[in-house]
């Protein structure tokens, strides 16, 4: 092997006696009988050892040098190796590099750095940065795998800090897919020994060639060799454990690997859990709850993203160099030894980094975010070489970010943008976490379930050509809640299609729903029974609910999530209610009453009730010795018409400014609202009565008028009031697909299960599928007996309604009985009355028949505007039953309500002169 000469081997000799051999006489006589290859194969360790001079040789090193005594050329060259490895890694705050090409010429080699001179240069390797690591589907895993090989390069490091590396990482992918290979590039690109393969392998070393690569490792049979190897000959570099063979020892591996933190003493390793591997297979095969499992077999990775990792690997590499050589700066400061002694700097950086996670992204469970802490905290040290490349000034503005992200950012210093650039690496590996192990309770046994069985879901559309992802994202006792991304030419509704069929392949769940309303999120909520939750107390005792500010808040429910669901009845500002029989309607109705009187215990709100389901007694009852209540509950439908009346002009009546007077809310249930209109017999009754409601729907509001209504059997021929008045609509369980129609505008509702089960849409939330809440009669009672003990009535301005029952019962005399006909509204005239006063002022004499033809109206009818017209004094009777005689000749004659009624209908006092006209042209 040499081609030195006899001096020259000579020379080396005695310098590995006075350079070796003075620190041990049996040593030095030792070299003296070494063959003269092994002399010179000394002399380059000799070289390797003085060229890092500030350490002195150990005992352990002593040891193995005094074990080469005796020994054979190749046990020497053995031991020589062994002695490379234990000498390479951290050594202090110092990492020695294994590596001779990158070692012995540190200025050039093929992971040099280069300094980045300008602001154009700098944005070209910040896109690359941000097309690599924030890619919108494969940007956040390797993110992850790249940290997490970052980490690997300071596992001892970390030990000698007591630091515990909170998670290992193992990953399933097929051997030969594209992320198999890009795993194999990171840990190339961020393993600082192995140099670039083809740039600089002219240094010939008897020991590691320059471009070696030892990082894929298989496990062998002997777990306790495999572990022994791993940490002597690959501690601090990132390697791969591959386990698509051996899969016994693969797992044998994984356990003992991931126990070594409880292990330690066992394996006696306490200053040596320097190893960090990523275990890669082709699918999980052992868990334990610190390994981070990513099941990346479905992962279709691009071709063209790897190219783009590949295409920057020197520079990527290079940083990875510069920042373990580099890293004494700036990840271990130096600190005065009177400041924080005792404190290792190291450590308390990275904690601090972790608590910054923890407050800032509070829905993380403690692991995760120990997790996203730990490794964004290597990944932000890592993007800082790029920083302290940068020769010129760090002032200086660039937008590489508008350039890439579409207007996102006006152009900021480089500081600046790489503090954003970082906030959004840590953003996207809090997104992987919520992806992959996103449970509130950690990794526990639920957590692993939620995996397997999104994974099986997957696999079952896949089964139907339907495609997505589905992603855990709420793991609790009695649910699991995913988030569902479409695949490919995959459309949302494709879901909805699948859903039968997956459910009866998983045979276990007894509750798979789709919630596909949320546009931007898909949800799946999946359960081994129905929901459960409907615990109206829970609500009211709920932060939420004890917070709110809400005039009239309603404790629905909860949703599908288990979130109770509160809304503000005041925003509705009416609400439709469907649902057959024992669909849960008055329940749902009650605890809308409860809820308001819960809260409002001060006389603000006043409550109608009708109820025309069951005469025999009303099941509201119980709310009749309530202060809120404006009158007992009405079962009567002739009573409530009544009060519809009173209602009405009590709309009419409230000062038109509600804060001058603090008037109460008035809300009003109408359970069963059609006998409303079905007792009255009268038609043009019924047409008012529905004019009426809808005036109240329409601008009741203004007058803290509320309406509830509800209906058993929706049907459109029996709605009678058009659901568009209403903007809260909520369907409980429908007997058939017209009446979910007929509530909602679509079918759904027939599908609920019923109790208290339902669909609402309410403004700006629609389609939600919600639990409604419960409450047993007994726990009613009390609640409202809790209710009334504490009330106390502070507003004076009450909505009473007294002996309903000795009222007239027909809203039309009440409009004629009124006190003050100016007032009486508009609503009750008749369309056509208009154009018969026109009309007439052209006539001198009217006759009800002639009304009738040009009307092209009935008797009933023609009667009733002639009694208008009579009312408005426009025309009087003649005697003996002739007809009508037209009184004003000129418009002087008329009063000015006539004259502002026809104003209010297009018709100005020209047209009025005009008809006046004809009728003095006309003989007599
Ligand atoms: N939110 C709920 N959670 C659980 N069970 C419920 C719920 N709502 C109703 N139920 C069950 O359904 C039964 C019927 O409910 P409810 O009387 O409210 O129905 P309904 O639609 O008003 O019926 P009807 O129209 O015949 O009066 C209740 O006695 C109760 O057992």
């Amino acid at each position: 092997m040499s081609k030195l000469s006899d001096s020259d081997i000579k020379r080396f000799r005695q310098r590995l006696i006075t350079g070796i051999g003075k620190d041990c006489d049996s040593f030095s006589v030792f070299i003296k009988e070494l063959e003269d290859e092994d002399v010179v194969e000394l002399d380059e360790y000799v070289q390797f050892i003085s060229h890092h001079k500030k350490r002195s040789m150990d005992m352990d090193k002593l040891k193995v040098f005094f074990s080469l005594m005796n020994l054979s050329g190749a046990d020497v060259k053995r031991i020589l190796s062994y002695l490379e490895s234990i000498e390479y890694g951290w050594h202090g705050n110092e990492y020695i590099l294994s590596n001779p090409c990158l070692r012995s010429i540190p200025t050039d080699h093929c992971k040099n750095k280069s300094s980045i001179c300008d602001v154009e240069s700098a944005k070209i390797i910040f896109d690359q940065l941000f097309s690599i690591f924030l890619d919108d589907e494969y940007g956040k895993i390797t993110l992850f795998i790249f940290s997490y090989c970052l980490a690997a390069l300071f596992c001892k490091r970390l030990n000698q800090d007591r630091f515990t590396t909170p998670y290992f990482l193992q990953i399933a992918c097929d051997r030969g897919s594209v992320l198999y290979q890009l795993i194999e590039e990171i840990v190339e690109i961020c393993n600082v020994n192995s140099g670039l393969l083809g740039r600089c392998s002219t240094i010939d070393n008897p020991y590691r060639s320059c471009g070696y690569t030892a990082y894929t490792y298989y496990p062998t049979q002997s777990t306790a060799k495999d572990i022994d190897n791993l940490i002597c000959d690959n501690k601090d570099v990132p390697v791969i454990i591959a386990g698509y063979e051996n899969e016994h020892y693969y797992n044998d591996l994984l356990r003992e690997i991931v126990n070594i933190p409880n292990k330690k003493k066992a394996l006696g390793l306490k200053d040596k859990y320097n190893v960090l591997p990523i275990f890669v297979c082709n699918m999980i095969k052992s868990s334990f709850n610190n390994v981070f499992d990513m099941d990346l077999t479905d992962l279709d990775m691009s071709k063209e993203y790897l190219d783009l990792l590949r295409n920057n690997k020197q520079i990527f590499a290079s940083w990875v160099l510069e920042f373990v050589k580099d890293s004494d700066h700036y990840l271990f400061p130096h600190m005065g030894e009177w400041d924080r002694p005792k404190k290792l700097p190291f450590f308390s950086e990275i904690g601090s980094y972790i608590n910054h996670v923890e407050k800032k992204y509070s829905d993380l469970t403690l692991d995760n975010v120990k997790n996203v802490g730990f490794l964004n905290f290597f990944f932000k040290g890592y993007v800082g070489v790029f920083q302290r490349l940068c020769t010129f000034p760090l002032d200086k503005e660039f937008g590489c970010f508008t350039s890439k992200h579409n207007g996102e950012l006006a152009p900021l210093t480089i500081e600046k943008n790489i503090a954003i650039l970082t906030d959004k690496f840590e953003r996207s590996l809090v997104e992987l976490h919520r992806r992959y192990l996103p449970a509130p309770t950690g990794m526990g046994i639920n957590n692993r379930e939620a995996v397997r069985l999104a994974k099986l879901i997957e696999k079952h559309y896949r089964g139907l050509r339907i495609f997505i992802r589905v992603i855990p994202i709420v793991v609790r006792t009695d649910r699991f809640i995913f988030n569902v991304e479409t695949l490919q030419e995959t459309k949302d509704s494709d879901i909805n299609k699948g859903r039968e069929t997956v459910q009866r392949r998983l045979k276990k769940y007894d509750y798979f729903r789709v919630d596909l309303s949320d546009k931007k999120s898909i949800k799946l909520i999946v359960a081994d029974k129905p929901l459960e939750d409907n615990n109206l107390t829970e609500i009211l005792q709920h932060k939420d609910f004890m917070d709110s500010k809400m005039k009239l808040p309603y404790a629905i429910g909860f949703d599908e999530i288990g979130t109770p669901r509160i809304d503000d009845i005041e925003e509705y500002p009416h609400l439709l209610i469907g649902g057959a029989t024992l669909s849960g309607k008055s329940t749902a109705i009650m605890c809308l009453l409860i809820s308001i009187a819960y809260k409002q215990r001060t006389g603000d709100v006043n409550v109608v009730i009708m109820d025309f389901l069951d005469k025999t007694g009303s099941e509201y009852a119980i709310f009749n010795d309530q202060p809120f209540m404006s009158c007992p509950v009405i079962t009567d439908p002739l009573v409530g018409l009544k009060a519809i009346w009173a209602l009405y002009k009590e709309m009419n009546n409230r000062p038109k400014d509600q804060d001058e007077k603090r008037v109460p809310y008035i809300v009003c249930i109408i359970d069963e609202f059609p006998k409303l209109f079905t007792s009255v017999v009268n038609k043009e009754e019924r047409s008012r009565l529905k004019t009426v409601l809808e005036e109240l729907l329409s601008i009741g509001r203004h007058a803290n008028i509320h309406l509830v209504l509800a209906i058993q059997n929706p049907k459109n021929n029996n709605m009678v009031i058009d659901k568009a008045n209403f903007q809260a609509k909520m369907a409980l369980k429908c007997g058939n697909l017209p009446n979910s129609v007929a509530i909602l505008g679509r079918a759904g509702a027939e599908k609920l299960v019923g109790k208290g089960q339902m669909i609402l849409d309410s403004p700006g939330k629609e389609n939600k599928r919600l639990q409604g809440s419960y409450i047993t009669k007994a726990g009613m009672k009390e609640l409202l007996s809790e209710i009334k003990e504490s009330f106390e009535q502070r507003n004076e301005h009450q909505f009473i309604l007294k002996d309903m029952e000795l009222v007239s019962t027909s809203i039309e005399s009440d409009a004629e009985t009124s006190s003050s006909p100016q007032k009486s509204p508009r609503i009750f005239d008749d369309k056509k009355l208009p154009d018969a006063i026109m009309w007439s002022l052209s006539q001198k004499q009217i006759a009800n028949s002639r009304l009738q033809t040009y009307l092209k109206i009935g008797n009933i009818k023609a009667n009733r505007i002639l009694e208008r017209m009579e009312e408005l004094h426009l025309i009087e009777r003649l005697h003996g039953n002739l007809g009508w005689a037209v009184l004003p000749e000129c418009i002087e004659n008329m009063s000015d309500e006539a004259i502002k009624f026809l104003g209010s209908y297009g018709h100005n006092e020209a047209d009025i002169n005009s008809a006046l006209l004809k009728q003095s042209s006309k003989n007599d």
